[in-house]
């Protein structure tokens, strides 16, 4: 973690916590508190409620986790061994979404590593049917984790909290904007009069005040958002474009490997995500997919595998806006409408360029009028989208929360629904103080074309986010790059958008899930006993092999660009003659030339090009 996101002054041995606690955190190589740790948590220890708002990656897990372990622990050292009392259920961890609830809870577990059987942890948040997690919460665990509607489904059945100490609400504002308000209410009302609680969250809105109202009495108020610092570790920038051209510039960031790290992609829905893994796999470049589709399991493992270096690029669907996040409601509405309008507009007009998926007569033979075939794909699209409704996990999220390790870049490949969608996505890069790259791509479209309400509305988020962003005194840059340098890509690129056909995309999402499925059972036999095993598991396997064409794999020289890249993740600009700005330094590209006897300041890519010309 970068050092300014510390506090120097403090190590957690002045914090004062328990010995147990203190190895664990000795052991997870953990020494100095963060900010937001060192002021959070000598007043959760001295029974405050508190409401903390810290930018992401800033260790608030730690924050709330150490005063909720280090007090159990210190109620229960203070009873005899035989004491019924020193089982109860203590304190229990609100979070949005089941992917929180597994990160938490092995967070936990990590922190109470030794501290033998006298702190026994619940997660509730996953799928597992009522019945199946009731004898694990008679036992009265010492803290259970939980998404806000499931704690209070077995709060009618085993989950007894008559002597609950502590209630925690991690990313509060999402929690509310999930539409958990009344689960909230409900089990506020069961809770013993007298409890601490605690709020916390990357962003406070109005929401977040009425909740605050809610839970909290007399909180002290922790705001540590240093914002400013936040904006020079992560640079941002944004290109328009057209659709086509997103998927282009795609293809040439990642197989130029001008982005030196893992990558995460967000797409705003799943159709899209298979979309763009199909493409991107013609030239051989593997991508995992993360949706709410995929089982729970396939999930954690996705991003465990992810967060060990096993993937360099996630295609992940952000579908918050789906959960009701927007930037206020008034915005929500007039969001929803326009989309609601681009999609009809879109439906109706869309060019039929895959007409030969279109059914053209009825089963007798009769043709169809235009007016009754457009009817018809509506119907049936509606049907579908149902379907999927269905079967897609209301309480997934991959833009909040989730501590993705390492991230050097997001790409924004679909610009995200709302401005503070916008924060959490960027979120997961730049964490704990290091460096990061955003690159945001927003569709430019004629005025006039079908779409274009569609275009107006990511034009109006990006407004709200370069004034939100402009508080933060950050600036989201313009991507600069010489188009000409892409050009030379262009007829690969939509050589394989052309086989990327809704069919495919069909098959490709029903063989993912049943893939996914398989790896769950998989996963769910061996996850506890036998993790090492489980290592053979890829998620990213080619979703179309066949369309796998060998010669995409290399660029031949003459498509290199001269001086390859687009924007430094540190900032650093190069020359402005070269037109094409490079993403990032790739010192790792340089110094293999240097070492093969290259010249300073040479084209490390063209050393590159002549090694796989071989
Ligand atoms: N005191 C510390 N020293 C070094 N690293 C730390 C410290 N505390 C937490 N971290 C690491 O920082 C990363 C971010 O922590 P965490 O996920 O708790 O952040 P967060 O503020 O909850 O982010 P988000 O708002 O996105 O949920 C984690 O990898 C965590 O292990």
């Amino acid at each position: 973690m970068d050092d300014n996101l510390l506090d120097k002054q403090a190590t957690f041995l002045t914090l004062d916590l328990d010995d147990r606690l203190l190895r664990a955190l000795g052991r997870m190589g953990l020494v100095h508190p963060t900010l937001v740790q060192s002021s959070a948590i000598p007043l959760a220890l001295s029974g405050k409620d508190i409401l903390a708002r810290a930018k992401t990656g800033s260790g608030k897990t730690a924050a709330y986790c150490l005063p909720v372990l280090h007090k159990i622990l210190a109620t229960k050292d203070a009873l005899p061994q035989t004491s019924s009392s020193r089982r109860l259920t203590r304190a229990l961890i609100l979070v949005p979404t089941r992917e929180l609830a597994e990160q938490v809870t092995k967070y936990l577990a990590d922190l109470t590593l030794f501290c033998g059987k006298d702190i026994v942890c619940v997660n509730i948040a996953g799928n597992t049917p009522l019945h199946i997690q009731a004898p694990l919460l008679a036992e009265l665990p010492d803290i259970v984790v939980a998404t806000p509607a499931r704690a209070l489904k077995h709060m009618a059945g085993t989950l007894d909290l008559r002597a609950l100490e502590t209630l925690v609400i991690d990313e509060a504002d999402l929690v509310l904007s999930f539409g958990y308000e009344d689960d909230i209410r409900g089990i506020i009302k069961a809770l013993p009069r007298i409890h601490q609680s605690m709020l916390l969250s990357a962003t406070l809105n109005r929401g977040v005040e009425a909740l605050k109202a809610l839970v909290l009495s007399s909180p002290a108020i922790l705001k540590l958002e240093d914002d400013q610092e936040e904006a020079a570790k992560l640079v941002q920038y944004v290109v328009r474009c057209s659709e086509e051209e997103k998927f282009l510039l795609t293809y040439v960031i990642l197989k130029l490997k001008l982005i030196a790290g893992k990558c995460i992609l967000f797409v705003n829905d799943i159709e899209r995500s298979y979309r763009l893994k199909l493409f991107l796999e013609q030239f051989s470049i593997k991508a995992c997919v993360l949706n709410s589709e995929l089982p729970l399991n396939s999930r954690y493992h996705i991003v465990e595998e992810f967060n060990r270096g096993v993937y360099d690029y996630i295609i992940a669907t952000d579908e918050s806006d789906k959960m009701g996040e927007a930037d206020n409601e008034a915005e929500e509405e007039e969001d929803q409408v326009q989309v609601q309008e681009a999609m009809e507009i879109d439906q109706e007009t869309k060019p039929e360029a895959e007409a030969t998926e279109a059914t053209e007569g009825t089963e007798d033979g009769q043709k169809l009028t235009a007016e009754e075939k457009l009817k018809k794909k509506k119907k049936a699209a509606k049907k579908t989208s149902k379907k999927r409704k269905a079967s897609q996990d209301k309480e997934y999220g991959v833009s909040r929360g989730i501590d993705f390790k390492g991230v050097a870049a997001v790409i924004n490949f679909d610009f995200p629904p709302s401005a503070r969608s916008y924060t959490h996505r960027v979120g997961r890069t730049a964490r704990a103080g290091r460096r990061g790259m955003s690159l945001s791509l927003i569709t430019s479209e004629d005025i006039k074309s079908p779409s274009a309400k569609h275009h107006q509305k990511e034009e109006a988020v990006f407004e709200r986010v370069i004034l939100q962003q402009r508080k933060k005194s950050a600036e989201i840059l313009p991507y600069k790059f010489d188009m000409k340098q892409v050009e030379g890509f262009r007829y690969r690129s939509t050589d394989a958008l052309r086989l990327v056909t809704r069919t495919a995309i069909r098959e490709a999402r029903i063989k993912e899930i049943k893939q996914e499925i398989l790896n769950s059972d998989k996963l769910k036999a061996h996850f506890e006993d036998k993790p090492r095993d489980l290592q053979f598991l890829r998620h990213d396997k080619a979703l179309h092999p066949s369309q796998i064409m060998p010669h995409m794999k290399h660029i031949p020289l003459y498509l290199v660009p001269k001086i390859a890249g687009i924007a430094q993740a540190d900032g650093v600009a190069t020359a402005p003659d070269i037109g094409f700005v490079p993403f990032n330094k790739d010192t790792k590209r340089k110094r293999i030339y240097k070492k093969k006897g290259g010249k300073k300041g040479g084209d490390p890519l063209k050393s590159l090009g002549k090694k796989r010309r071989k």
